[in-house]
């Protein structure tokens, strides 16, 4: 069957792994939408604002380790979702952006183009600083290639690439694109690069493996978890890396939050003389309450397909081909079972106990050893921080680049992958994106969304105590979800909260609300921790 521009992009993204599509049409795209729609070779969905369809592709791509694909109109949509895809790449999602792009004549026509920014190419120059690779398919003859080197830059880079369709050549006959052309790996380097690190961690006192974002996009966890369960090795997730491994059984101490979070932890990787740092981002968020800071001279850091020791790098060893070369030769060095695990919190008491953020990560505690863990999305705020209190699951949240929106639309991703996802989201976020739910009627989707309403931005409030601005009214958020075609209740007592969560869980024929009412400059145990090492780092600074 020949192929059209629109159909050979299609079938190469669900070749490589693409599940779905999140989109809003506009002129510029209607023509490629009517194919999406015409083709099905992908299921897609419309949202209602596009920072959502970025933040839901985002998703799509971190839960399945694959592509995610936000397809949108020209000028308008695409500029409109620049954050989101901001975030995607900053924490390594390989989002594949679609635009449709004015006709090849239109620009021609000497007339400024309606959605149209400086030139023509405002967008394309906006998104090459977004996106690891691009391009524009106004030639049909060369569309195939373009399109495979994209999504192969995608794939390999686990980063966010752009493609623009002009609307005018959607239907151009077009050969098929040819399949994903892995690098053929350089074993030798791999292997001498593999040696060179077992060595080091052998004959360190306190070796210890960190473990970041990349070892899910990359889908290593199932390698990564056989090789740290043969090394013996404490093992901890970065902070971006919550969630991972949860289903894995390696010796994993639990989530590093230096002097914010578990003590052993912290000990573990900070007191380590030879730490190893698999797919981990070198951040502030990551590391930036680190008790005393990390020997970086003493680490090895695989990231961004390159093996990094203090004084020199092995390039072009990708953290797969890392991983395997170790495996092959890998043999236990220390004794470490995983028996250390972070106590999370249980039994929330049935009372009338007024409700505090960590009540809630109880709360899914109690629910989950019920009923069995479920998926987590988080929006930025105190939620995320209550999420780390929460018993290690699938996690999807904005730990690095740390913007707010992304909760509700990437519970809607997960609940397109099939699964049922808690939503965790704090009220200042929910007022940007929460209205998403809306949409999940017309899909069948039934995410639990706990929403933090503690009428405040909260988080700032901690780090700048005073200002009346971070006051929020109060929405009475509950109360709307029936007309958005959920359910909603407002809680404020444990034993209210336990009760709702059970209802919630026993009913998944629409979307369930429990809008969690909390005190403002109450927040979580975490949080807490959080702000109060960042002060003493930066009285430690000022000294
Ligand atoms: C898109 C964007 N704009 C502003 C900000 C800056 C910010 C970080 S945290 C925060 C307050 C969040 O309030 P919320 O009620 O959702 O949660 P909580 O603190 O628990 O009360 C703001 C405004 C970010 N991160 N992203
Ligand atoms: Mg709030």
């Amino acid at each position: 069957m020949s192929e059209t521009l629109a159909t050979a992009l299609l079938h190469a993204l669900k070749s490589r792994g693409a599940r779905n599509i999140f989109g809003i049409p506009g002129d510029f795209v209607l023509p490629f939408f009517r194919v999406i729609e015409d083709s099905n070779i992908l299921p897609f969905y419309t949202l209602s604002h596009e920072p959502s369809v970025g933040y839901a592709a985002d998703a799509s791509a971190r839960i399945s380790s694959t592509l995610g694909v936000a397809v949108i109109t020209y000028g308008a949509g695409a500029l409109n979702m620049v954050n989101a895809v901001a975030q995607a790449y900053a924490e390594k999602s390989p989002l594949v952006v679609i635009s449709g792009g004015p006709g090849k004549g239109e620009g021609e026509l000497g007339l400024g183009l309606h959605h149209q920014v400086k030139t023509l190419n405002s967008q394309l120059e906006i998104y090459k600083e977004l996106t690891c690779d691009q391009t524009v398919l106004n030639n049909p003859a060369t569309a195939p290639a373009d399109i495979a080197r994209v999504l192969d830059s995608a794939q390999k880079q686990s980063r966010p690439v752009y493609i623009e369709i002009p609307r005018d050549l959607v239907d151009a006959p077009c050969g098929p694109v040819p399949a994903y052309t892995p690098d053929t790996p350089d074993m030798d380097a791999a292997r001498a690069c593999a040696t060179e690190i077992l060595t080091r961690l052998k004959s360190a006192k306190s070796p210890a493996i960190l473990i970041g974002v990349e070892s899910r996009r990359y889908g290593l966890e199932n390698k990564i978890g056989k090789l740290c369960k043969t090394l013996g090795i404490p093992v901890a997730t970065s902070f971006m890396g919550r969630g991972l491994f949860a289903e894995h059984d390696l010796p994993l101490l639990g989530t590093y939050l230096g002097t914010a979070g578990d003590e052993h932890i912290a000990q573990s990787i900070e007191g380590a003389d030879a730490l190893l740092m698999l797919g981990v981002i070198t951040s502030d968020t990551n590391f930036g309450v680190s008790g005393k800071n990390i020997d970086m001279r003493g680490a090895i850091s695989a990231f961004d397909n390159a093996v990094d020791f203090a004084h020199y790098s092995y390039p072009n060893i990708t953290l797969e081909t890392l991983i395997d070369a170790m495996a092959e030769i890998a043999e236990p060095i220390g004794k470490a079972t995983g028996n250390h695990k972070p106590a999370y919190s249980r039994g929330l008491p049935d009372d009338d106990t007024p409700l505090s953020p960590s009540h809630i990560a109880t709360a899914v505690n109690d629910l989950f050893a019920t009923h069995g863990r479920m998926p987590i999305a988080s929006d930025m705020g105190d939620c995320f921080f209550t999420g780390l209190e929460i018993e290690n699951t699938e996690f999807a949240g904005p730990g690095y680049y740390a913007s707010m929106g992304p909760g509700v639309p990437a519970g809607m991703a997960i609940a397109a992958s099939g699964k049922r996802p808690i939503v965790l989201v704090g009220d200042g976020a929910f007022q940007m994106t929460g209205w998403e739910l809306g949409n999940c009627r017309k899909y069948g989707w039934a995410p639990i969304v706990i929403l933090f309403n503690n009428k405040s931005w909260e988080m700032l409030r901690t780090f700048q105590p005073g200002p009346g601005y971070h006051d929020l009214d109060d929405w009475h958020y509950a109360q709307i979800a029936p007309h958005l075609g959920g359910k909603g209740v407002r809680v404020q007592t444990c034993a209210e909260l336990k009760q709702a969560l059970e209802v919630a869980h026993a009913d998944d024929s629409c979307f369930q609300l429990i809008e969690v009412m909390l005190e403002r400059g109450d927040v979580s145990d975490t949080l807490a921790g959080f702000v109060d090492a960042v002060r003493k780092m930066s009285a430690l600074g000022n000294e």
